[in-house]
């Protein structure tokens, strides 16, 4: 069922408006478990949009030889090694796992951990979803102590339902949602021209941002980014999920506007999350 659009109006009245004394550690703090040899730039983007979309504090947690690449690329960001990750995971006010993760199997057990004894949001985007299916860990989700998002594409989406890509896209893309929600208990964001946002409660909705030049690789990580920047800002895990697909669509749209439709990168898409979020706030 289709419940309502997803509108930079709505947008405007679920960001947060600063205090002038607030402090960065006000501003979410912020894991992201992304990034391997071959895929730092997922790891890069995602740190990027999630500090132009407000983030106080952002940790990224890569296998160390990739330190001096995230360091250079998001020097705000700090580095922690990904090697037998175990950290207070309650310290986070969100975490995200899978941009850029690679296919190495600890991580299924990884996911697992942090459902099961974090308290915060979680975002699963990309190998984050794929480990997920491939150690059929759908149960373990939907029994997750923390706020769950995952943000699938419709390639993602089949192997979560342990689909041919071709069956999952001949689904109507709210049934193929709803699906999603069933089998995981997420609030589900189903990536694509009009991405869909469904919610364990029955609702859906449909945004009403962006455009074909976001169809350029990075630009899912740098939503994963954008959406749980907002998830530790204190936005509620639905209203960071709508709000991040919106703004993420806006920045495409400025960017497009720009640079046109060819010519946008998804590096260029975090700074132009800077200027959407304005935007938005200027109402
Ligand atoms: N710079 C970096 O470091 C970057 C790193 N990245 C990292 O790469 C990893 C792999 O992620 P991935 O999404 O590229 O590949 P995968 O999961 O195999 O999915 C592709 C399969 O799904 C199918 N498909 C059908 N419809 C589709 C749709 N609408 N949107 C997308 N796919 C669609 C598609 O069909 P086809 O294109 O063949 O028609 C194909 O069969 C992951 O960790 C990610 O974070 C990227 O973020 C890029 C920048
Ligand atoms: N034609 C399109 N119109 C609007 N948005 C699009 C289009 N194509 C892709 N996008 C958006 O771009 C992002 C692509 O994410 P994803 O497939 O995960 O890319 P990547 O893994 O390369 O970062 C999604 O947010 C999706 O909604
Ligand atoms: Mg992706």
């Amino acid at each position: 069922m289709k419940d309502g659009l997803i509108t930079l109006e709505y947008v405007n009245t679920v960001i947060k408006r600063r205090d002038r004394s607030i402090h960065k550690g006000d501003c979410g703090r912020i894991l992201l478990i992304a990034g391997s040899l071959g895929m730092a730039g997922a790891a890069v983007l995602c740190g990027r949009a999630a500090l132009r979309s407000g983030a106080g504090l952002v940790q990224i947690a890569v296998p160390e030889e990739l330190f001096p690449i995230l360091q250079m690329g998001v020097p705000e960001a700090t580095c922690v090694s990904r090697k037998s990750l175990n950290l207070d995971w309650q310290r986070y006010d969100a975490i995200a796992v899978g941009p850029g993760l690679g296919e190495d199997a600890e991580h299924g057990e990884l996911i697992r951990r942090i459902a099961r004894e974090y308290e915060g949001t979680l975002v699963l985007d990309a190998d984050g979803l794929n480990q997920a299916a491939r150690n059929h860990l759908q149960e373990d989700l939907r029994k997750a102590r923390c706020s769950l998002i995952i943000s699938p594409h419709i390639g993602e989406a089949a192997r979560l339902l342990d689909m041919e890509v071709g069956q999952a896209g001949a689904w109507d893309r709210q049934e193929l949602a709803r699906l999603l929600v069933e089998k995981t208990n997420a609030i589900v964001v189903l990536k694509g021209a009009e991405t869909i946002v469904a919610t364990p409660e029955g609702t859906s909705y449909t945004n009403t941002t962006g455009n074909p030049g976001m169809a350029t690789a990075g630009s899912g990580d740098v939503l994963t980014g954008i959406i749980t920047s907002l998830s530790g800002q204190g936005l509620l895990p639905v209203d960071a999920a709508k709000a991040g697909v919106c703004l993420h669509g806006l920045a495409g749209d400025l960017g497009a506007d720009r640079l046109g439709e060819y010519g946008l990168t998804a590096g260029d898409l975090t700074v132009m999350t800077a200027l959407a979020m304005k935007k938005i706030l200027l109402g």
